[in-house]
């Protein structure tokens, strides 16, 4: 699969704080990218490296097969990292119309991304009047309107209202169901889940996981238990069973997260010869959040 962007050993300091702290990751073709991590994670600042509007402290990164200049590769790239800025007083036809003298590029294709982003209804309305989402939609059309390689979007949803983000999420799945390559920011986790074939987990500029979203849900899962009557003997039995990472008691169930993978009848039986007979037994997959959480050490 071809390549479109590697990083390798990554590094940024912004006086003591270590923002970006040696990571590495590589980005595929056709693929949906998250960079998942709480606020403040250093995500806005890797994807201000890779646009080189921000400058690294170390290590390095290449666009393609590497043999383009940043300048050259970075016309193939379209990113959104600020909130949208267009004139307010033109229409969305005539703000796009600019970027395109702008990026030096012909008006060829404002009719076909402004219906991309279900804006051509309102294409000659006056950018002063569109939504926040809508704003957010034109700021995408405008991105696409070279074709590029890979869509960059840094939380594309902020600020919006669930039919907007909606809207929006949508829109970017489109996208990439018609091949354009993305990366997106995000520290919402039902967004990555939602919108992401891949992930990338940072906290504190460090990276925890990166790899596909299904295999990390997949990952090890969880079991669900529940006993009639006293609780504690099968929380200790539980405990000390080897595979077994954290036990937790959660309403009227009990809840242990696996660190290996344990099926349900082995779980059973070993209960079962130690005199506990459960009432109630179901192995889950954990969610991303709970994952998510995992990871980064439950800190938000
Ligand atoms: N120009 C700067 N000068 C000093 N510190 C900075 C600068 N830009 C970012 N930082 C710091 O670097 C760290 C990473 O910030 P960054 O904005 O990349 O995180 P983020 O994951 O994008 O968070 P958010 O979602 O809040 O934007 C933070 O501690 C932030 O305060």
């Amino acid at each position: 699969m071809e390549t479109i962007l590697t990083i390798n050993n990554l590094n940024k300091k912004f006086g003591n704080i270590h923002a970006v702290n040696n990571l590495s990751f590589e980005i595929k073709k056709g693929n949906v990218y998250g960079i998942l991590g709480p606020n403040g994670s250093g995500k806005s600042t890797t994807l201000g490296i890779i646009l080189n509007v921000v400058n690294k402290t170390s290590g390095n990164f290449s666009w393609f097969d590497g043999n383009l200049s940043t300048h050259n590769a970075l016309k193939k790239v379209g990113a959104i990292i600020e909130r949208p800025n267009f004139y307010p007083y033109m229409t969305a036809v005539q703000n796009l119309e600019l970027v395109c003298k702008i990026k030096g590029i012909t008006f060829d294709k404002i009719e076909e991304k402004l219906k991309l982003v279900n804006l051509f209804q309102r294409k000659d309305s006056k950018f002063s009047t569109y939504s926040l989402g809508m704003k957010q939609r034109l700021a995408i059309a405008s991105a696409l309107l070279n074709d590029p390689e890979i869509l960059i979007l840094d939380e594309p949803t902020n600020g919006l209202d669930p039919q907007g983000i909606h809207e929006i999420r949508e829109i970017i799945k489109t996208i990439a169901h018609n091949g354009t390559t993305i990366l997106l920011a995000s520290h919402l986790l039902d967004e990555v889940e939602k919108v992401c074939t891949h992930v990338v987990v940072i906290r504190e500029g460090v990276k925890l996981y990166s790899g596909s979203v299904d295999e990390m849900i997949a990952s090890y899962g969880l079991f669900e238990l529940k006993v009639d009557g006293e609780t504690s003997k099968l929380v200790e039995l539980l405990s000390n069973f080897e595979g077994i990472g954290t036990v937790k008691i959660e309403d009227d169930k009990i809840i242990a997260t696996l660190s290996k993978a344990i099926n349900a009848k082995e779980i059973n039986n070993y209960l079962f010869k130690n005199g506990v007979i459960l009432s109630h037994l179901v192995k889950r997959k954990p969610s991303l959040e709970q994952q998510f959480l995992t990871l980064t050490n439950n800190k938000l």
